[in-house]
């Protein structure tokens, strides 16, 4: 059974769907990414995988839960974390309090101790105002919280956000290391070349529509679909998807 199940989703902000008939699934331990054009829904599509949208319909199962069915507030709980793409830690707190406020951490003590473990670099930043982090080091600050409720799967909204190249390999570094904490990544990613070389699987989005799901390696090799959707450019050499072909 997959990890998270997408059928039939739709919805938007108003009355205007955003995103139409969505059927997507994202396996344990699996990177997957969503590319597409700008203005897609890309965004949308991962609020909507979390049940954020003002107005949805389908159904988001996660794990055999219900994920619309329950309250926002108990749906990280389960297992779901989301990093949005702003605004994504507390300018105003140190890196430590910004873990030590996450809500849903069990353990909180010890699982900071974890994330420590699993970011060195904030380790020794632990009293720094994350205002004052470095692009890459408030990134990993951003999957510290994600990771502080010890999710299974979680939600990127375009991690490589306004990073220089060095600190998006930095970042997707990190990206790729959380399956080997078995946690699952669904993304969305702009930089979508680069991002789909490490990914297991990738969907297409076109106008709030999927319009090709495909192993990784596949939509990179697909000249036509690439050009037009995920841009030309080289992919880092000896990346590759390892493991979980579609
Ligand atoms: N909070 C919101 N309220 C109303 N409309 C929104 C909201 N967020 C996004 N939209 C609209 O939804 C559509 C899709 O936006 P979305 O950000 O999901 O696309 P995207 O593919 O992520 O775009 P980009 O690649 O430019 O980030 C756009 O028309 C946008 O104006």
């Amino acid at each position: 059974m997959s990890l998270l199940e997408i059928k039939h989703v739709s919805g938007g902000y108003g009355e205007v769907d955003i995103i139409s008939g969505i059927d997507m699934h994202v396996d344990p331990q699996e990177i997957v990414t969503i590319a597409g054009t700008n203005g897609a829904g890309k965004s949308t599509l991962i609020k909507a995988a979390m049940g954020l949208l003002p107005r949805i319909s389908g159904s988001i199962i996660f794990d055999g839960t219900d994920l619309l069915a329950l309250p926002i507030e108990d749906r990280i709980r389960v297992g779901i974390s989301y990093v949005p793409q702003v605004r994504n830690v507390f300018g105003a707190l140190t890196v430590l309090e910004n873990l030590q406020v996450v809500e849903h951490a069990t353990n909180k003590q010890a699982r900071i101790r974890e994330m420590f473990d699993l970011f060195p670099a904030l380790a020794g930043r632990r009293a720094a105002y994350a205002e004052n982090l470095s692009g890459g080091e408030r990134q990993q600050l951003a999957f510290a919280r994600a990771l502080m409720s010890s999710p299974r799967l979680v939600l990127l909204d375009e991690p490589s956000a306004a990073l220089s190249p060095a600190l998006t390999d930095q970042v997707f570094m990190e990206v790729k290391r959380l399956r080997t904490i078995d946690v699952a990544v669904l993304m969305v990613e702009q930089r979508a070349r680069q991002a789909l070389a490490f990914s297991d699987r990738g969907y297409i989005l076109d106008s709030g529509r999927i319009v090709l799901a495909d192993t990784g390696a596949n939509l990179l090799a697909n000249e036509e679909m690439s050009d037009v959707y995920i841009g030309r450019g080289q992919a880092p050499s000896g990346s590759h998807p390892s493991h979980h072909p579609a």
